[in-house]
């Protein structure tokens, strides 16, 4: 099957009184993987079902290649939904599972009941549903556990399971919900690894709902980051970390989260942090209070930087994460990563100044939407 791209045009969907789509506009390249990414009830899981046809939208239209699916049926948009809960049916085995959806489009209904059905259906026919699991099973590496149960099978068995009896059908495109928010952290960030395998070896389109930024980051070519039933920015993992469009972005992508300062912006658009001028001016922008962005690997320590005090450290692997009260403001934290045994430059009180790479630095406006800046000065080395 060809890999299929996927037009969502204007979709909006509300629950009673409640808006939870306004408006969605988005297109799935074919081969592609796209995230739906976003905060606990922002709507992705129900823009999923539209896409599936298990939910129907108020407004808008949803295409598979050339095709308006809107109101098809969700048996016939020929699309793959892989849930959180993996939806197995505990009584099959393993086998048995995966050949489900292939004897329901292929068999006749007597010919799909266990044991009476072999005797009667077209052996060519069983032949090739047998075939299609064996290599679904081999893909998936769960060739092994065929005639086991899911009972008997741990949750990444599962969820390889699950994704066989996706696979088995040659969907236009994978759907897929939190599909691993059932496993601990070990076997998810493995699954991420063979998820990210699976597409490329498929080619195949995947859509993929999460709430994990990581995730996201990890596997997508790109990301869609929704909040309150809109598309806050789309693009691929770099560019929503190194240039998110809002705070909301800003906020949500990036492990340890964006450190966040107050700002002022003077008249003539210069950058002023707690009175002192950073030698940064803001295009477009209004004077008033903007907010400045700062990634914890863009910090360091320096002799003519903003006063602080030690919090704690974290050593993560080869890289610290060292975490910082300002003196002037000791509510707001800041985060500076490190690799192990670099300079922490505290005195014996743990006082230290702090200053931070201009270039990297992102600026957000009293609207959280992101403002161009320049740089007036080079960064000491
Ligand atoms: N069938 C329904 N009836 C009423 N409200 C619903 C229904 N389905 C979803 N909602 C509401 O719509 C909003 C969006 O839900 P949705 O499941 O799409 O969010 P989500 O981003 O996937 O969240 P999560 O990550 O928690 O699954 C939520 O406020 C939810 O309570």
């Amino acid at each position: 099957m060809q890999p299929q791209s996927l037009n969502i045009a204007s979709i909006g969907k509300g629950f009673g009184a409640d808006d939870v789509l306004k408006g969605i506009d988005l297109s799935i390249r074919p081969g592609e993987f796209l995230s739906l990414v976003g905060m606990s009830g922002c709507g992705k899981s129900t823009l999923l079902r539209i896409i599936a046809g298990l939910e129907t939208a108020d407004r808008g239209t949803v295409s598979i290649g050339s095709r308006d699916v809107t109101d098809v049926d969700p048996s016939d948009r020929n699309l793959a939904m892989v849930f959180q809960s993996y939806a197995l049916y505990p009584h099959m085995t393993v086998r048995d599972n995966i050949a489900t959806p292939l004897r329901m489009r292929r068999l006749s209904v007597w010919s799909r009941l266990p044991l009476i059905g072999r005797m009667i259906a077209n052996a060519e026919m069983l032949r090739e549903i047998d075939a299609s699991v064996k290599e679904a099973a081999d893909v998936l590496q769960i060739g092994h556990l065929l005639d086991r149960r899911p009972a008997q099978l741990s949750g990444g068995q599962r969820q390889r399971v699950a994704l066989a009896r996706a696979l088995v059908r040659s969907p236009s495109a994978f759907l897929m919900d939190e599909p691993l928010s059932n496993l601990d952290a070990k076997l998810r960030a493995h699954m991420r690894g063979e998820l990210t395998n699976l597409h490329s070896r498929l080619g195949a389109t995947f859509i993929y709902v999460t709430h994990d930024q990581i995730e996201a980051m990890t596997m997508s070519d790109r990301i869609a980051l929704m909040s309150e039933g809109r598309i806050e920015q789309l693009g691929t993992p770099d560019e929503l970390y190194r240039r998110p469009s809002t705070l909301t972005v800003a906020r949500f992508i990036g492990t340890p989260s964006i450190n966040l300062l107050p700002v002022e912006l003077d008249a003539s658009g210069e950058i002023v942090l707690f009175g002192q001028k950073l030698g940064i001016t803001a295009r477009n922008a209004w004077p008033g209070p903007a907010t400045l962005g700062i990634r914890a690997e863009d910090v360091f320590p320096a002799a003519d930087g903003i006063e602080a005090s030690l919090v704690r450290t974290e050593t993560q692997g080869a890289d610290r994460f060292v975490t910082f009260n300002l003196t002037c403001d000791p509510s707001i934290s800041i985060v500076m990563r490190q690799r192990v045994g670099d300079d922490l430059g505290a005195d014996a009180d743990g006082n230290v100044r702090l200053a931070f790479s201009k270039e990297g630095v992102h600026l957000f406006g009293s609207d959280e939407k992101r403002r161009d800046i320049t740089v007036l000065e080079q960064v000491p080395a």
